[in-house]
């Protein structure tokens, strides 16, 4: 959400932004409604001045003038309290256009319809080379038993999926490095429910628009998030922050759950894209200062990629075009990792900074050094999502036998071994 005088003041930079990001939102109409809500508060305003001017005469009116006085205040108490739904159903029209604008996109985001112009910035690591036919992730689980995918989609049906042996150990263990290797970079370890109010999802900005991709609970307002974003973003909804408690940083493990709609016959095979999937979040909430927010951006971009490079897998860092990033960023990059068996980078991680636009439709504010109260700003990216880091991981790091070499930085996670699978 924007500050309704910025939207004013800068009309034009913002009916750009929802050009360029492709929102379907009219300016003018919210701008209307805008100046139609001023006249009508104004207008409330007047009669009340009006009222409390005719009530201090009553006391000094005659008794032949007090009952004319006396009226006059009814009549002017009815024709406010007329006045309050107009005055209410407005202040919900505009509220629900605001949270449709789309935040201002960074001057160095390219502009772009979507992910097909996405721009790569550099690739980083090695490509493997196989002296032999790689297998792809589903068939080197399959060759250790490591899964059992036509019992669990008889169970859970399909994007579901289950781990058998060695597999749960390396999926556990790249979950705590991640966590172990964020800890030690000063973001603290959260582990957090996935069930968040409807409100949580607004002030990520998943709400308005995401409402389909989010399980809902018959009979109950708690509905489950997609990613741990959603629920600490709003650990601090309406809270006057101190800047003693900035700069805020979150390693945060949580379950994600996602209904795909309208991802019908997109990655159907494997891990790729699941219902439900486990995800070590990177949150930060800071100051509104737009430098150190872009310090925050490099460090928690940073921290992904040194984990990927920890676990040797070879990926690229793509910037995300105004078509792709989503009405709240104001700067997003999406890190892709090489998938051997599709010859293609594919996304495992997505870091963005957002402003104010979280904090101003959450309500995260802290006083600054003047005391003043100050919309804070907030970033995420992702340290680790499993089961889809696995698609990399297994196909990577396979060898010749279908046994997966373990990289280093993971091996005392796995008891010292170097290698997961029977050959
Ligand atoms: N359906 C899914 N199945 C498995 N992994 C997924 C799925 N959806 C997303 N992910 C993983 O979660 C990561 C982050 O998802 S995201 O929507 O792109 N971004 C976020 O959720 C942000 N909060 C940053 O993590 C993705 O890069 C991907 O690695």
């Amino acid at each position: 959400m924007l500050d309704l005088k910025f939207i004013r003041e800068n009309a034009g930079a913002v009916k750009h932004a929802v050009d360029v990001k492709g929102v379907n939102l009219d300016i003018d109409e919210l701008l209307r409604l805008d100046r139609e809500l001023v006249d009508l508060k104004q207008r409330v305003e007047a009669m009340q001045a009006e009222r409390n001017a005719n009530a201090k005469l009553v006391p000094k009116a005659t008794p032949e003038e007090r009952p004319t006085l006396i009226q006059r205040g009814k009549d002017l108490a009815e024709e406010i309290k007329a006045l309050d739904p107009a005055l209410r159903a407005h202040e919900d029209n505009l509220r629900q256009l605001l949270l449709r604008v789309p935040n201002i996109p960074h001057a160095s985001v390219p502009v772009g319809r979507d992910d097909s112009e996405n721009v790569e910035l550099r690739r980083e690591g090695q490509l493997p080379t196989f002296d032999f036919t790689p297998l792809d992730h589903v068939d080197l689980l399959e060759k250790q038993g490591w899964s059992d995918p036509e019992r669990v989609a008889r169970v859970s049906g399909s994007r579901s999926y289950l781990l058998k042996g060695e597999a749960v150990m390396l999926e556990m263990a790249v979950l705590m490095f991640a966590m172990d290797f964020l800890s030690g970079r000063g973001f603290t370890p959260l582990s957090t429910t996935a069930l968040a109010r409807p409100e949580a999802f607004v002030g990520s900005g998943h709400f308005p628009g995401g409402e389909d991709q989010v399980y809902k609970i018959e009979g109950d307002e708690l509905m489950l998030a997609g990613t741990a974003e959603v629920p600490v973003n709003s650990l601090y909804a309406g809270e006057q922050l101190s800047l003693e408690q900035l700069p805020i940083a979150y390693a945060a493990i949580s379950a994600a759950f996602r209904s795909e709609a309208g991802s019908a016959g997109r990655d159907v095979r494997g891990l790729i894209r699941v219902h439900e999937f486990r995800k070590v979040e990177q949150y930060v909430l800071c100051r509104a200062d737009e430098q150190e927010a872009l310090d925050w951006f490099g460090k928690i971009l940073g921290n992904a990629e040194a984990l990927l490079a920890a676990l040797e897998l070879p990926y690229r860092v793509v910037q995300n075009c105004t078509g792709d990033m989503g009405a709240g960023k104001v700067l997003m990059y999406d890190i892709e990792t090489w998938v051997p068996s599709e010859e293609k980078y594919r996304e495992t991680h997505s870091c963005s900074y957002l402003g104010d636009w979280q904090a101003r439709r959450t309500g995260l504010r802290y006083r600054d050094e003047h005391g003043k109260l100050v919309y804070a700003h907030t970033l995420n990216n992702t340290g680790i999502a499993a089961p889809r880091i696995l698609v990399p991981l297994l196909e990577n790091h396979q060898q010749a036998d279908g046994t997966i070499r373990v990289p280093e930085a993971l091996r005392p996670y796995l008891g010292g071994k170097a290698v997961l699978g029977q050959p």
